[in-house]
């Protein structure tokens, strides 16, 4: 399931982002700038999202640094799923470290602007990009583990769960959870599925229905998050639980699938890309989202 997930983004993906490479030679977007760093390290920055790669480890960590709150819009998930899509074509890479370069935020979740007084076409297309996110990590051959070093709010918290293994800073003030219906707004389906297989039943349901945000220590014992560390500590023990998981066979084991990480073998919902766009688009076109109505009013 895992590998047909993967094949199936990869087709999915394949498409746009070849596009947007294409796009982005002829100069109309941002480009990757590769540059050298000393010990078998390499970084390359776009404007919302620095990646940078130790080949001696094969860790990579992508940090997110769209200020003031990393919001997910159109641009930053296209810059994201670029990213991860060429540390995935990177034989050398087997790990992904996901952080924040902002104090306090991990990431605010969906762009609000993004969703206020736009075109059908656009939010066609900007739904795509966040489903595209979410297959791309949840769908990675690597192994993912979120550093959340801030607050981490509706798809900000997605993000967190569609990666194996979540950290976050041991900070009562930040929060993490699922909200949308706080912000009267219905979780996606998948959105539920991801949490669901994180938390369970009941406490994805109570979530979910209430728009719940947790406190991170509130958040470590839902099982929402996986484990708290002091804020100066959420990096150096990402790179740290990072190397025990990638001691696990799992490229040479017997009868593995090359670089599929086996912990997402069979806990994949099902996403068709199609029905979910048309949803965007008919939830637009019936001004659903509450910020486009009031922005309209
Ligand atoms: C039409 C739709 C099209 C397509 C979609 C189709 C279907 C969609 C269907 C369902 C979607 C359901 C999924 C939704 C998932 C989401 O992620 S919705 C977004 C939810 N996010 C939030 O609710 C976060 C709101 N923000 C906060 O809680 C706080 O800002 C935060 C804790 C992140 C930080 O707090 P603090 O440090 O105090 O900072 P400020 O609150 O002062 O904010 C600083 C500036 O940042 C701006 N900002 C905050 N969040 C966002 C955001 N999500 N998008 C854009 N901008 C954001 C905020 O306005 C401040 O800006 P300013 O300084 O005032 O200019």
């Amino acid at each position: 399931m895992a590998t047909l997930l993967k094949h199936s983004a990869k087709y999915a993906l394949s498409g746009r982002l070849a596009r947007l490479c294409v796009h982005s030679r002829h100069g109309g977007l941002q480009c990757l700038q590769p540059c050298l760093l000393p010990h078998q390290r390499s970084a390359s920055t776009g404007s919302k999202i620095l990646v940078e790669m130790d080949n001696s480890t094969g860790i990579a960590v992508l940090t997110m640094k769209s200020p003031p709150v990393n919001s997910l819009s159109l641009d930053f998930l296209t810059e994201f799923s670029i990213s991860l899509e060429k540390l995935e074509l990177d034989r050398g890479c087997r790990g992904v470290i996901l952080t924040s370069a902002l104090p306090k935020i991990f990431s605010a979740g969906l762009d609000i602007m993004e969703m206020c007084g736009k075109s059908p076409e656009h939010c066609g297309e900007f739904w795509k990009a966040v489903q595209e996110m979410w297959l791309r990590l949840y769908g990675s051959s690597m192994i993912t583990i979120a550093a959340i070093n801030g607050s981490s709010p509706a798809g900000g918290c997605l993000m967190a769960l569609a990666c194996d293994y979540r950290i976050m800073a041991e900070n009562p003030k930040y929060s993490i959870g699922l909200n949308e219906t706080q912000l009267g707004i219905v979780a996606p389906f998948w959105f539920k599925d991801t949490l669901v297989n994180t938390v369970g039943n009941r406490v994805a349901e109570l979530s979910l229905q209430l728009g719940l945000l947790y406190s991170a220590p509130d958040a470590l014992r839902t099982g929402l998050v996986d484990l708290l560390v002091p804020e100066d500590k959420v990096l150096s023990t990402a790179s740290q639980t990072m190397t025990q998981w990638l001691a696990i066979p799992g490229e040479n084991a017997i009868g593995s699938n090359p670089r599929v990480s086996s912990s997402k073998v069979d806990l994949t919902p099902k996403v068709h890309m199609v029905d979910l766009s048309h949803s965007s688009e008919s939830m637009c076109s019936l001004n659903w989202i509450p910020w486009t109505c009031s922005n309209r009013a």
